[in-house]
């Protein structure tokens, strides 16, 4: 649509055998619309005298007068934010149009306006001018002829290429910003390795590890040091939602497409947009789901549940499980063409126990920042360091905080370590059950009642007090889970 913006000038009325510059322009060049602006009320009949002949001459052309209200037209303080506002609401009504702004018509104050609207980037326009002796020519000036604007400009662009240079030359020197792992082994600076690789990259990863070894924290580590990092990362545990939420989780919904539904929700998927969707436990995807994400990775867009207008979205994907997905594949648990799409490239997480000393540095770190919350100055004594290096750690660096965190609490300058420590948190890691010495009653036992609440609670401890991870624990569904727990303790 070919707009025509201009100001109405004391010249902008039929003077004897006279047309001003607005009337010229219009008969030369055609236009859709054409919004005139008047900072007076005065000028509103000479907009008239204009709406009236082109109404006549001219009968598709729309004429919309507008007010841009500035009493003086020559204080550039009271219009250039008049004209600014004024060109901003008409934008908003016709976003693609194609515009051509006329200097000839208003005050020198209204056209130097005009200039730093369109040379300030406010609004894409063409500028005219318009006299007797030439008819119209497009006024087109360089840039590079305002010195001052253009040390703006370029400071920016040297602002973004001195942050991505410096951004390659920190990778360079091995450096990552955000770097939250802890860890000298090889293991783990190869790990960091890889993710200085991929961090600039759009590649979807799979990050693959046992339970509590850190795979959220690369994929906060690959977010965070990558382009995307002021854009949001979006965390998803596909483990945690009720497979009847899914669709509403990941594509958002409208008011009422479902009983419960009672406003609009916007998606994880929306909600990542431009950032990072991080799909934890991507092994729990429920196979009607694993579709549905296929097709948002093919085609970037969704529908979220109760609309009919597909959304578009720009995200990189991080997935991660404890499972092999392989594995899943060839059980026909997990769809191979998702597989493709997610696994392009995978981080692998050794355990715990296998990264030698770094489960001291770990405890170390843990340590000074409890201490650092509660204000003590406590140290790991060595025999608990011994321990610490003996143990195998199947709960990983999360087994290991809580285990920290719980003997932290006693009294003393060191920290201390039983194995008993170990044992409470992790039940099942004592020893292998046909050495229990375990006595069944003659009334025998309620193993609902008595027994599993304590494994319930013991998971939960665990996992931090994550529902749907102590579930997973005890090989129990997250709403099972919670369920059971909840008859528990009522
Ligand atoms: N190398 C590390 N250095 C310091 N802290 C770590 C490291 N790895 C993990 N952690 C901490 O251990 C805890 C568990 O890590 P995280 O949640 O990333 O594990 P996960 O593999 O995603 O676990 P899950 O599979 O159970 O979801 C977090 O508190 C995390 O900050």
């Amino acid at each position: 649509m070919k707009i025509f913006l201009s100001f109405i000038g004391n010249n902008d009325c039929f003077l004897p055998g006279k047309k001003g510059a607005v009337i010229s322009v219009l008969e030369q060049i055609q236009f859709d619309k054409a919004y005139l602006f008047y900072n007076h009320e005065k000028y509103l009949k000479h907009g008239a005298e204009i709406q009236r002949y082109c109404g006549k001459h001219f009968p598709k052309l729309k004429i919309i007068l507008h007010q841009a209200p500035a009493l003086n037209p020559t204080d550039y303080n009271l219009l250039y934010p008049a004209m600014y506002a004024a060109v901003k609401e008409n934008l908003k009504k016709d976003k693609n149009g194609e515009y051509t702004i006329s200097l000839s018509s208003g005050t020198p104050a209204m056209h130097s306006c005009w200039i730093f609207l369109v040379k300030g980037g406010v609004i894409n326009a063409k500028m005219i001018q318009v006299s007797i002796e030439s008819g119209i020519s497009e006024v087109n000036f360089n840039l590079d002829d305002f010195p001052e604007i253009r040390q703006v400009k370029n400071i920016k662009a040297e602002m973004t290429r001195l942050s991505r240079e410096n951004q390659i030359l920190k990778n360079e020197l091995g450096k990552l910003d955000f770097d939250p792992i802890i860890g000298g082994s090889r293991e783990i600076i190869n790990i960091k390795e890889q993710i200085k690789i991929l961090m600039n990259t759009d590649i979807p990863v799979f990050i693959y590890g046992p339970t509590g070894t850190g795979k959220e924290l690369v994929a906060e580590s690959i977010h965070y040091n990558s382009f995307k990092k002021e854009k949001p990362i979006i965390k998803v545990n596909c483990g945690a939602i009720p497979p009847e939420l899914f669709e509403s989780e990941f594509f958002g919904h409208k008011k009422g497409a479902f009983t419960g539904a009672v406003s609009d929700k916007e998606g994880k998927f929306k909600l990542s947009d431009g950032g990072t969707i991080f799909l934890d436990e991507i092994a729990d995807l429920p196979r009607v789901m694993q579709v549905k994400l296929l097709r948002v990775l093919d085609s970037g867009t969704f529908t979220p549940v109760g609309s009919t207008k597909e959304e578009r979205v720009n995200i990189r994907v991080i997935s991660a499980a404890n499972n092999d997905l392989r594995e899943l594949v060839k059980n026909g648990k997990f769809r191979q063409d998702l597989f493709y799409r997610l696994v392009n490239a995978v981080i692998t997480l050794p355990p715990l126990s296998k990264r030698q000393n770094d489960s001291i540095l770990i405890a170390q770190q843990i340590i000074s920042k409890l201490n650092q919350k509660y204000g003590k100055n406590k140290i790991l004594s060595k025999s608990a360091a011994d321990l610490i290096l003996k143990y195998h750690w199947p709960g990983n660096i999360r087994q290991l905080k809580n285990v920290l965190e719980t003997a932290h609490i006693y009294p003393g300058e060191e920290i201390i370590l039983e194995n008993k420590d170990f044992f409470d948190i992790e039940p099942f890691d004592i020893e292998p059950v046909e050495q229990f010495n375990i006595t069944i009653p003659e009334n025998g036992i309620d193993l609902n009642n008595e027994v599993l609440p304590r494994y319930y609670e013991a998971a939960l401890k665990t996992t931090g007090g994550n529902a749907a991870k102590a579930a997973k624990l005890l090989g129990m569904k997250p709403h099972a889970f919670r369920a059971r727990l909840k008859k528990n303790r009522t």
